[in-house]
C-alpha cells in the first residue's frame, strides 16, 4: 500500500551502533514521512548520519529502535523497487556504458533484452548517446557518474536513493550533474532522498531539505524549497535562493553534529 501522504514513513528512529555501553548513539527520535514522488535533501556536517538513515530507509542497514516502513511495509533488508547510487560509480571497468547500466537486470536475472531500449534511451537522456559502447576509461568523472545514473534507474525504481553522488566531481560538472539528475527525474518522478553536504545542491534540487545535527543527531529543521519544476539552474541565483540558504546555514551552525 502507499498513499499520497505517506510513501516513507519513519517513526522515533533510533541507531546505535556498536553494544552495550560501549555503543555509539548516531541518530535518536528521528521521525518523518515523504510523499510519493518528493524529492527530499538529507542535509547536514559531517557525521551526523545521513548516510546510516539513507542506508536504513534502504535496508541496507538495521534500526536500533523505532521503525521505518516504505510503501507502507516494514524495512526488512534491500528492496527490488529501490535505485541507489553512492559517491563512487563503481562500474565495471571491463564493460561497455550500455553493459553497466543494464548490470542490474542481469543481476536480478531478468530479460536484459527487453531493458535495452529503455537503457539507451537513459543514456542518451543523460547526453550519453555517443558513450554506449566506451569503457569507463575512456569517460569523464562527470560521464561515469552519468552511467551509474541511468543504472539506479534502468529498472524503474520507485524509490532513488543517493549518497553524495557528485561530492567527487569538479564544481561545474557538479551543477551540470544536478541539471541532468533533475531532467531524469522530471520524466518519472520516484520518490528521491538525497544525501549532501552542500546547502546549494539540496536547494537546487530538492522540493523539501531535512536538516540534521544534534548530539545524538535528529532532524533539526524540515524546509520546504517553493521553487516551481521543472526548475532551471538560474533559480541560483535569486535573491529567495540565497535566503534559504542562508537560513539553512543558521540551522545547521546551531546543531554540530556528534562524532564518534
Ligand atoms: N559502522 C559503524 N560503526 C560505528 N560507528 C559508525 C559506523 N558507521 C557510522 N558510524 C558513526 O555514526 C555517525 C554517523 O555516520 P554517517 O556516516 O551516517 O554520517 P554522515 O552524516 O553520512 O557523514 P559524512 O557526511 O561524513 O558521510 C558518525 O559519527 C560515524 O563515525
Amino acid at each position: 500500500m502507499s498513499t499520497s501522504t505517506g510513501y516513507i514513513e519513519c517513526a522515533a528512529v533510533r541507531k546505535i551502533y556498536g553494544d552495550g555501553g560501549q555503543g555509539f548513539e548516531a541518530l535518536r527520535s528521528v521521525s518523518f514521512t515523504i510523499r510519493d514522488g518528493e524529492f527530499v535533501a538529507l542535509l547536514g556536517p559531517s557525521g551526523c548520519g545521513k548516510s546510516t538513515l539513507l542506508m536504513m530507509i534502504g535496508g541496507l542497514e538495521d534500526v536500533t529502535a523505532g521503525s521505518i516502513r516504505v510503501g507502507g511495509a516494514p524495512v526488512d533488508g534491500p528492496r527490488p523497487d529501490t535505485g541507489v547510487m553512492f559517491q563512487d560509480p563503481t562500474l565495471l571497468p571491463w564493460k561497455t556504458a550500455l553493459e553497466n547500466v543494464l548490470f542490474p537486470i542481469r543481476m536480478m536475472r531478468q530479460d536484459v533484452s527487453a531493458y535495452e531500449p529503455a537503457a539507451r534511451e537513459l543514456l542518451r537522456m543523460a547526453g550519453l548517446a555517443a558513450a554506449v559502447d566506451k569503457k569507463p576509461r575512456q569517460l569523464s568523472g562527470g560521464m561515469r557518474q552519468r552511467v551509474a545514473l541511468c543504472r539506479a534507474l534502468v529498472h524503474r525504481p520507485r524509490l532513488l536513493l543517493m549518497d553524495e553522488p557528485f561530492s567527487a566531481l569538479d564544481a561545474i560538472t557538479r551543477d551540470e550533474m544536478g541539471v541532468a539528475l533533475l531532467e531524469l527525474w522530471e520524466r518519472y518522478k520516484q520518490t528521491a532522498i538525497f544525501v549532501t553536504h552542500s546547502i546549494r545542491e539540496a536547494v537546487f534540487l530538492a522540493d523539501r531539505v531535512l536538516v540534521m545535527g544534534g548530539r545524538p543527531s535528529s532532524i533539526v529543521a524540515d524546509i520546504r524549497i517553493p521553487f516551481a519544476r521543472p526548475r532551471a539552474f538560474a533559480v541560483n541565483e535569486s535573491a529567495e535562493f540565497n535566503e534559504i540558504c542562508a537560513y539553512l546555514r543558521e540551522q545547521i551552525k546551531e546543531s554540530p553534529a556528534a562524532m564518534a
